[in-house]
């Protein structure tokens, strides 16, 4: 049986690939993630397909999956807070407003010398509203530790991240990182011989 990568550090693409019971191994991808794309959908694709791809030179015989999430506010994307402050100004600036979350996806399959037979990507958008949030709400979460290593700074499966969101219109897993919903049609169509279901 091919074997199957998840090219991702997140502890939630991990969790949530387990949760449809899916067999895998996880090595993770620390190519530089830059794109000369400069819309929301294709970049994340892109970004999603760089990590799948570098991963892929290191697995032969196999079907990789790379993943990228952003925020977009007001047309300006949020990738991960560099810092506390700089994770209080982009709580500040969704709080009370909404903004949109993507997600690319990519699948890298390679043959038993190792060469790309096959490459498909993605993304999913969600569009999530925030409440309007106080300073020291805001405070208080970015004390918890939980914005530092997400995009827009917020986790909505977070306890207290969760507490900001008003409503998503979407996939709510497209927001945790992985649109699990449009990866199952997107695998049924393209790649029919993973029958998760059975898997
Ligand atoms: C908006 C949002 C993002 N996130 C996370 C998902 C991603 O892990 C992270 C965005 O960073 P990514 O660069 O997409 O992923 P990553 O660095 O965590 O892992 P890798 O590149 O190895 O795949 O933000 C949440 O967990 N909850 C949320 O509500």
């Amino acid at each position: 049986m091919t074997r199957i990568v998840l090219a991702s550090q997140s502890p939630r693409r991990k969790k949530l690939l387990q949760q449809i019971g899916l067999a895998f191994e996880i090595s993770p991808s620390d190519v530089e993630e830059i794109s000369s794309h400069t819309e929301p959908g294709p970049m994340v694709e892109d970004l999603a397909a760089l990590k799948a791809t570098d991963v892929a030179s290191k697995f032969s015989d196999s079907f990789i999956i790379g993943s990228d999430t952003i925020v977009v506010h007001n047309g300006e994307v949020l990738g991960k807070p560099a810092d506390a402050d700089e994770a209080f100004s982009f709580l500040s600036r969704l709080s009370g407003t909404h903004h949109f979350v993507y997600t690319g996806v990519a699948f890298v399959k390679t043959d038993k010398n190792g060469t790309i037979q096959a490459k498909h990507t993605f993304y999913e958008q969600t569009k999530v509203t925030f409440s309007t949030l106080g300073e020291q709400e805001i405070k208080a979460y970015i004390k918890s530790g939980n914005p530092m290593d997400k995009a827009g700074s917020y986790g909505i499966q977070d306890d207290l991240g969760a507490l900001f969101v008003e409503k998503i219109d979407g996939d709510y897993y497209n927001v945790v990182g992985f649109p699990l919903n449009r990866f199952y049609r997107e695998i049924k169509s393209f790649f029919p011989e993973f029958d998760i279901m059975s898997s």
